[in-house]
């Protein structure tokens, strides 16, 4: 298989995209408020399934090989931190998106339903591994509603302006470029 230099430079971007977005975080609780799922988001929406997915799994593999790109540095220890399913869900989000998106037109609410689900899946692998490893490797005696609230809840109305946001710019730019 022969992988084109725009792909891999698409693929480079997007993980260091995510990267920055690290930084851009507020600290609120076991998970940051953070930008890294905006470009998650972005990523699925403007490279589709396979360079999306790609660009996010650089972006993890980096962070585990120890480059501190994740909120709370980096290094194969971060398998075990509260967040780390977060990061697992980044990929699979990019995923969804770009499947549930591709070959179908441009429209700001196709990437918005396609984003919801995408995102759903981030809360759906990031909170019950919070959870996990709050309870069992920290010994915080937190109930699940609890991990739910400081795990997603809070998140829901940022958020949802970074999947509106994505989803109008991806509507003027994939027309722009063409997917690979
Ligand atoms: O430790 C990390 O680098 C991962 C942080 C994950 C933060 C999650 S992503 C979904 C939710 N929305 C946010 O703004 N923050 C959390």
């Amino acid at each position: 298989m022969k992988i084109k230099t725009r792909d891999m430079v698409l693929v480079a971007l997007f993980a260091g995209l995510t990267a920055v977005g690290a930084f851009l975080r507020i600290p609120i609780g076991p998970a940051p408020i953070s930008m890294q799922n905006f470009f998650t988001v972005m990523s699925g929406c403007l490279l589709g399934a396979r360079l999306g997915a790609a660009s996010q799994g650089l972006y993890v593999s980096l962070g585990l090989i120890g480059v501190p790109v994740f909120t709370s540095g980096g290094g194969p220890s971060y398998l075990l931190n509260p967040t780390f399913g977060f990061l697992v869900g980044f990929i699979l989000c990019a995923w969804i998106i770009g499947r549930l998106t591709e070959g179908k037109k441009p429209s700001v609410a196709g990437f918005f339903i396609a984003s919801l689900v995408g995102s759903t899946v981030v809360y759906a692998i990031g909170v019950p591994w919070l959870y996990v490893i709050l309870t069992k490797v920290s010994g915080v005696d937190i109930t699940f509603m609890k991990a739910l609230k400081v795990g997603c809840l809070v998140f829901i109305p940022g958020d949802l302006v970074k999947v509106v946001l994505v989803s109008w710019l991806s509507s003027r730019i994939v027309p722009l470029v063409a997917r690979g």
